[in-house]
């Protein structure tokens, strides 16, 4: 259990993220969403310490993770993996290799790193990328890779970690329907297969809809919403993205992979708002 208690960053004067708690129960797959600026990407950064809590605490089953430095704090991010919207490979090494650099934290020394692998990692690579469909791509450098195949490796690396919360964010931003379909496939029977926590930023509210057990929205670093996606109202929707105070920003932020929200649809025909 991932328990957040007045959770908070601040950037000089601005805080990001004010006072969040939340407790997220083992297993659940939940969806962040909100307007750009809104503080996900923080809230998320903040989970695996990429970025320092300002004030409040992150619990992890018992364990204070904002207080950790050194060595605990490694080890709680190879328990906490992450994915990004821009994957993250690296570009030049072969899928394989990128796969296998999951298991970094389990090294003690970087340098030979890519000789030192041993036969049971290399296994355990290729049988994350069977999973994810792409034993076949295993030798090919990852920038001749798709998007998608790309984000797919990068879920693979994480996997590797042997994580027991997956953190993505914005994962699907920056592909093509079907490709980001196959990526939140994969996400989410990670966290249905394994019991993996999964959180995950999202920009799209039918995805959120679709993949989550759990929608948490954020507005001006604040959780405004946190429940079961079907208790997204009309109302709901136009509070976290503030629609009252500027309808032509709403259409801009409420995109959609179906197309029924896309923008410069009109707001009164947008299946989600009703
Ligand atoms: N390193 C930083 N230094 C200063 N301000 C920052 C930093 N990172 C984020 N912010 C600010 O914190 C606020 C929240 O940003 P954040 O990236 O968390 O929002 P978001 O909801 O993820 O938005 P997006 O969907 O556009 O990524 C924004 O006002 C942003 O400008």
């Amino acid at each position: 259990m991932l328990e957040l208690r007045n959770l908070t960053k601040r950037f000089g004067p601005a805080t990001a993220v004010s006072e969040v708690t939340l407790t997220i129960p083992a297993g659940q797959m939940v969806g962040v969403i909100g307007r750009s600026g809104a503080g996900k990407s923080t809230l998320l950064r903040m989970l695996n310490r990429l970025e320092d809590p300002s004030g409040g605490g992150i619990v992890f089953n018992g364990l204070s993770v904002d207080g950790l430095k050194g060595r605990e704090l490694r080890r709680w991010r190879s328990r906490c993996a992450m994915i990004f919207q821009q994957f993250n490979l690296v570009p030049r090494l072969d899928v394989l290799t990128n796969v296998l650099l999951g298991r970094i934290a389990e090294h003690r020394t970087l340098p030979s790193l890519f000789k030192r692998f041993s036969d049971a990692e290399r296994t355990m690579a290729m049988l994350a990328l069977e999973r994810l469909d792409l034993a076949d791509k295993a030798l090919q450098r990852a920038d001749t890779l798709s998007g998608g195949q790309q984000q797919r490796v990068a879920i693979a690396r994480a996997m590797m970690q042997q994580p027991e919360l997956l953190l993505a964010d914005e994962p699907i931003a920056s592909l093509d329907p079907r490709s980001a379909a196959k990526v939140m496939d994969a996400l989410r029977a990670i966290n249905r297969e394994d019991g993996i926590t999964v959180i995950c930023n999202l920009h799209t509210l039918d995805t959120a809809r679709q993949y989550c057990d759990r929608i948490i929205a954020m507005f001006h670093g604040q959780v405004v919403f946190d429940d079961v996606p079907d208790a997204l109202t009309r109302d709901t929707v136009r509070r976290i993205y503030g629609v009252e105070d500027d309808a032509e920003g709403f259409r801009e932020e409420l995109t959609s992979n179906s197309g029924w929200l896309r923008p410069g649809a009109p707001l009164a025909h947008s299946p989600a708002l009703v």
